[in-house]
């Protein structure tokens, strides 16, 4: 049987590449779309928005039609239309997938709340080199003390709204959590004039704006005479999109819960 995916934003950077894969993956079929009301790309056939062709499918406006017609939505939006979101798919125990960044933790947790009644997978980033890269960052500063400034460097495409980027703070609390800190504690975002020497233990964050770059990330471990550096650079979102549409199909008969990219890749 066909696995009937939806997505929210479909005109979108991720939303039409999203419309692209669903489109060649076995068992999976796009099943709607929708942008917000007023939207020029409204009416507009889903498959012609992604360069594959026709699909028979339209860009529609009213998400409570997506979510009832659908068995899992996926959703690369923005924070307020992903909260809205996950109370319709609480409402009619579609499942989710959601890949927006710039959410507040208070925000997680009411996307979290939302997983008690359906079934969501929420992540920062769906590649998995960057998955993998979460958990050997973890392991390198376990073994690491404070002698080792961590440093998180990002650069994005010139149109990203967020910042610092989702997956450099997913890499940030996984370098906290190998050292048993918090990260809401040591994070250091912002640096700007006469802002005195680095604090021992700070985990700092870069963030670099520019041109069409999909999205690059490095963790840097710098001591006195050496420094490790961990990356990952995404040369398209096709990674990204792939992932998602894996989230989707793993959700399949799974119980109502709030999973993560590591439990579909089953990297935990
Ligand atoms: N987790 C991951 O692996 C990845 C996450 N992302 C994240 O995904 C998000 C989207 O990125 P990207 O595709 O580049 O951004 P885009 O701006 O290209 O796409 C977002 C789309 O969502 C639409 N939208 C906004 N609100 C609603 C709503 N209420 N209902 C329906 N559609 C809506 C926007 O419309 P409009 O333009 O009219 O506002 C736009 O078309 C970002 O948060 C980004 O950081 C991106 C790549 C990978
Ligand atoms: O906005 C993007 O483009 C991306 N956003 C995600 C993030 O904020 O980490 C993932 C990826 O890097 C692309």
């Amino acid at each position: 049987m066909s696995n009937k995916i939806g997505i929210v934003g479909c005109a979108g950077r991720m939303g039409r590449m999203l419309t692209e894969v669903i489109g060649r993956t076995e068992n999976c079929t796009v099943s709607g779309g929708t942008e917000l009301p007023g939207s020029p790309d409204l009416n507009k056939d889903l498959g012609e928005l992604a360069g594959i062709g026709s699909l028979g499918v339209k860009v529609g406006d009213n998400p409570k039609t997506l979510f009832s017609s659908c068995d899992v939505v996926i959703d690369f939006s923005v924070p307020t239309a992903t909260l809205n979101h996950a109370k319709l798919a609480a409402e009619t125990g579609c499942s989710l997938v959601v890949g927006t960044t710039g959410m507040t933790n208070e925000q997680v947790a009411e996307l979290e709340t939302a997983g008690s009644k359906t079934s969501i997978v929420f992540a920062r980033n769906m590649s998995l080199g960057v998955n993998l890269l979460m958990s050997i960052v973890e392991q390198v500063a376990a073994s690491l003390d404070e002698d080792y400034d961590i440093e998180v460097v990002e650069m994005h495409h010139r149109y990203k709204i967020d910042s610092p980027s989702g997956t450099a703070l997913a890499l940030g609390e996984a370098a906290a959590s190998g050292r048993g800190v918090d990260l809401d504690k040591v994070a250091d975002k912002v640096r700007d004039g006469i802002i005195g020497a680095r604090k021992r233990g700070d985990i700092g964050f870069a963030t670099l704006r520019g041109g069409d770059v999909v999205g690059d990330h490095s963790v840097i471990f710098a001591a006195d005479g050496e420094r490790i550096e961990l990356g990952h650079k995404a040369t398209n979102r096709e990674v990204f999109a792939r992932g998602a549409v894996k989230a989707a199909n793993w959700l399949e008969g799974k119980p109502n819960g709030f999973y993560d990219m590591r439990d579909v890749l089953g990297l935990k």
